[in-house]
Protein backbone atom coordinates (compact mmCIF):
# COMPACT_ATOMS: atom_id res chain seq x y z
CA UNK A 1 0.00 0.00 0.00
CA UNK A 2 1.26 3.09 -0.67
CA UNK A 3 0.30 6.83 1.08
CA UNK A 4 1.32 9.69 -0.94
CA UNK A 5 2.05 12.83 0.77
CA UNK A 6 2.30 16.49 -1.10
CA UNK A 7 4.54 19.04 0.35
CA UNK A 8 6.48 22.44 -0.88
CA UNK A 9 9.69 24.64 -0.32
CA UNK A 10 10.82 27.71 -1.35
CA UNK A 11 14.72 27.58 -2.10
CA UNK A 12 16.85 29.58 -3.88
CA UNK A 13 19.91 27.71 -5.97
CA UNK A 14 22.33 28.15 -9.02
CA UNK A 15 24.11 25.33 -11.31
CA UNK A 16 27.09 27.18 -12.28
CA UNK A 17 28.25 23.81 -13.79
CA UNK A 18 25.50 24.95 -16.95
CA UNK A 19 27.02 27.81 -18.75
CA UNK A 20 23.21 29.11 -19.27
CA UNK A 21 20.58 31.40 -17.43
CA UNK A 22 20.78 28.22 -14.55
CA UNK A 23 24.04 29.89 -13.21
CA UNK A 24 22.30 32.73 -12.31
CA UNK A 25 21.25 32.67 -9.09
CA UNK A 26 17.20 32.14 -8.92
CA UNK A 27 15.02 30.57 -6.89
CA UNK A 28 12.08 27.41 -6.96
CA UNK A 29 8.96 26.52 -5.95
CA UNK A 30 9.81 22.77 -5.23
CA UNK A 31 6.65 20.57 -5.32
CA UNK A 32 7.14 17.19 -3.58
CA UNK A 33 5.19 13.98 -3.40
CA UNK A 34 6.24 11.44 -1.69
CA UNK A 35 5.30 8.07 -2.14
CA UNK A 36 5.48 6.32 1.37
CA UNK A 37 5.55 2.17 1.24
CA UNK A 38 2.97 1.49 4.38
CA UNK A 39 1.17 -1.69 5.86
CA UNK A 40 -2.27 -1.65 7.78
CA UNK A 41 -2.41 -2.99 11.02
CA UNK A 42 -6.14 -3.72 11.23
CA UNK A 43 -8.31 -0.97 10.11
CA UNK A 44 -5.73 1.87 9.43
CA UNK A 45 -2.10 2.24 8.24
CA UNK A 46 0.48 4.99 9.41
CA UNK A 47 -1.54 8.40 9.90
CA UNK A 48 -1.00 10.97 7.61
CA UNK A 49 0.05 13.65 10.81
CA UNK A 50 3.05 10.82 11.12
CA UNK A 51 4.34 11.96 8.13
CA UNK A 52 3.66 15.50 8.71
CA UNK A 53 5.28 15.68 12.14
CA UNK A 54 8.73 14.39 10.59
CA UNK A 55 8.85 16.04 6.82
CA UNK A 56 7.73 19.53 8.21
CA UNK A 57 10.07 20.40 10.73
CA UNK A 58 12.82 18.60 8.26
CA UNK A 59 11.46 20.51 5.52
CA UNK A 60 11.54 23.77 7.58
CA UNK A 61 15.02 23.37 9.56
CA UNK A 62 17.27 22.26 5.77
CA UNK A 63 15.29 23.91 2.99
CA UNK A 64 12.64 26.42 2.87
CA UNK A 65 13.45 30.15 2.39
CA UNK A 66 17.02 28.71 2.23
CA UNK A 67 19.77 27.93 -0.35
CA UNK A 68 20.61 24.80 -1.84
CA UNK A 69 25.03 25.27 -2.57
CA UNK A 70 27.80 23.08 -4.05
CA UNK A 71 30.47 23.70 -1.31
CA UNK A 72 32.44 23.45 -4.81
CA UNK A 73 30.77 26.48 -5.81
CA UNK A 74 33.08 29.61 -5.15
CA UNK A 75 30.01 31.36 -4.42
CA UNK A 76 29.87 28.90 -1.23
CA UNK A 77 33.06 30.52 0.23
CA UNK A 78 32.07 33.62 -0.51
CA UNK A 79 28.67 33.34 1.63
CA UNK A 80 31.24 31.79 4.57
CA UNK A 81 33.32 35.01 4.09
CA UNK A 82 30.09 37.14 4.61
CA UNK A 83 29.13 34.97 7.86
CA UNK A 84 32.60 35.49 9.13
CA UNK A 85 32.70 39.09 8.30
CA UNK A 86 28.91 40.00 9.27
CA UNK A 87 28.01 37.43 11.62
CA UNK A 88 24.89 37.14 9.56
CA UNK A 89 23.91 33.31 9.53
CA UNK A 90 22.33 31.82 6.30
CA UNK A 91 20.30 28.53 5.55
CA UNK A 92 22.04 26.69 4.20
CA UNK A 93 21.82 22.78 1.79
CA UNK A 94 25.07 21.91 1.28
CA UNK A 95 25.55 19.96 -1.92
CA UNK A 96 28.74 17.64 -2.60
CA UNK A 97 28.22 19.07 -6.07
CA UNK A 98 25.55 20.38 -8.27
CA UNK A 99 22.81 21.26 -7.03
CA UNK A 100 20.46 19.28 -9.33
CA UNK A 101 17.11 17.85 -9.20
CA UNK A 102 18.60 14.50 -9.32
CA UNK A 103 21.44 15.37 -6.67
CA UNK A 104 18.24 16.64 -4.68
CA UNK A 105 15.86 13.48 -5.01
CA UNK A 106 18.87 11.46 -3.94
CA UNK A 107 19.72 13.38 -0.73
CA UNK A 108 16.06 13.65 0.01
CA UNK A 109 15.27 9.78 -0.57
CA UNK A 110 18.53 8.94 1.69
CA UNK A 111 17.45 11.54 4.31
CA UNK A 112 13.75 10.88 4.45
CA UNK A 113 14.52 6.74 4.65
CA UNK A 114 17.22 7.74 7.83
CA UNK A 115 14.39 9.05 9.73
CA UNK A 116 12.54 5.42 9.27
CA UNK A 117 10.40 5.51 6.32
CA UNK A 118 10.36 3.08 3.53
CA UNK A 119 9.73 4.85 0.23
CA UNK A 120 8.52 3.57 -3.20
CA UNK A 121 9.34 6.73 -5.15
CA UNK A 122 9.95 10.44 -4.86
CA UNK A 123 8.43 12.95 -6.93
CA UNK A 124 10.26 16.49 -7.01
CA UNK A 125 8.94 19.24 -9.20
CA UNK A 126 11.44 22.18 -9.97
CA UNK A 127 9.29 24.30 -12.42
CA UNK A 128 5.84 24.62 -13.48
CA UNK A 129 6.73 22.25 -16.56
CA UNK A 130 9.61 19.67 -15.47
CA UNK A 131 9.18 17.33 -12.40
CA UNK A 132 11.78 14.47 -11.34
CA UNK A 133 10.71 10.86 -10.22
CA UNK A 134 12.82 9.01 -8.69
CA UNK A 135 11.95 5.60 -7.68
CA UNK A 136 13.30 3.10 -5.31
CA UNK A 137 15.57 1.18 -8.12
CA UNK A 138 17.21 4.99 -8.80
CA UNK A 139 18.16 5.14 -5.17
CA UNK A 140 19.69 1.58 -5.03
CA UNK A 141 21.81 2.24 -8.12
CA UNK A 142 22.52 5.76 -7.28
CA UNK A 143 23.69 3.89 -4.01
CA UNK A 144 25.96 1.49 -5.99
CA UNK A 145 27.23 4.15 -7.68
CA UNK A 146 28.59 6.27 -4.68
CA UNK A 147 29.87 3.11 -3.10
CA UNK A 148 31.88 2.21 -6.30
CA UNK A 149 32.89 5.67 -6.43
CA UNK A 150 34.35 6.15 -3.16
CA UNK A 151 35.53 2.50 -3.13
CA UNK A 152 33.45 1.39 -0.91
CA UNK A 153 31.08 -1.87 -0.37
CA UNK A 154 27.75 -0.50 -0.97
CA UNK A 155 24.72 -2.58 1.15
CA UNK A 156 22.22 -2.07 -1.56
CA UNK A 157 19.60 -0.38 0.25
CA UNK A 158 21.44 1.20 2.68
CA UNK A 159 22.79 4.76 2.21
CA UNK A 160 26.56 5.24 1.79
CA UNK A 161 28.31 5.29 5.05
CA UNK A 162 29.15 9.18 4.51
CA UNK A 163 26.33 11.71 4.28
CA UNK A 164 24.23 12.41 1.25
CA UNK A 165 25.19 15.81 0.60
CA UNK A 166 28.67 14.07 0.67
CA UNK A 167 27.88 12.45 -2.73
CA UNK A 168 27.02 13.83 -6.26
CA UNK A 169 24.71 12.22 -8.52
N1 LIG B 1 17.84 17.38 -15.84
C1 LIG B 1 17.81 18.63 -15.34
N2 LIG B 1 17.68 19.72 -16.14
C2 LIG B 1 17.65 20.96 -15.58
C3 LIG B 1 17.76 21.15 -14.20
C4 LIG B 1 17.92 19.98 -13.37
O1 LIG B 1 18.07 20.06 -12.13
N3 LIG B 1 17.94 18.76 -13.98
N4 LIG B 1 17.71 22.39 -13.66
C5 LIG B 1 17.56 23.49 -14.41
C6 LIG B 1 17.49 24.85 -13.76
O2 LIG B 1 17.33 24.68 -12.38
C7 LIG B 1 16.45 25.89 -14.21
O3 LIG B 1 16.16 26.77 -13.19
C8 LIG B 1 15.18 25.38 -14.73
O4 LIG B 1 15.40 25.41 -16.10
P1 LIG B 1 14.32 25.70 -17.19
O5 LIG B 1 14.93 25.24 -18.45
O6 LIG B 1 13.81 27.10 -17.08
O7 LIG B 1 13.15 24.71 -16.76
P2 LIG B 1 11.71 24.60 -17.40
O8 LIG B 1 11.82 24.66 -18.88
O9 LIG B 1 11.11 23.41 -16.77
O10 LIG B 1 11.03 25.92 -16.84
P3 LIG B 1 9.59 26.50 -17.24
O11 LIG B 1 9.50 27.74 -16.39
O12 LIG B 1 8.57 25.49 -16.86
O13 LIG B 1 9.66 26.76 -18.71
C9 LIG B 1 17.56 23.40 -15.87
N5 LIG B 1 17.52 22.04 -16.38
Amino acid sequence: MIIRKEYKFYAAHRNETLQDKCSNIHGHRYGLRIHFEVEREGDISTLFGDFDDKIEPYLKSNFDHGMLINCNDPLYQTLLDHTKRTGEHFRLKVFDGPTSVENLAWIMFSEITEMGFRLDRLEVQETDTSTLIYTREDWVRDNRHFAKSSGETSNDEKETSETPSNKTV
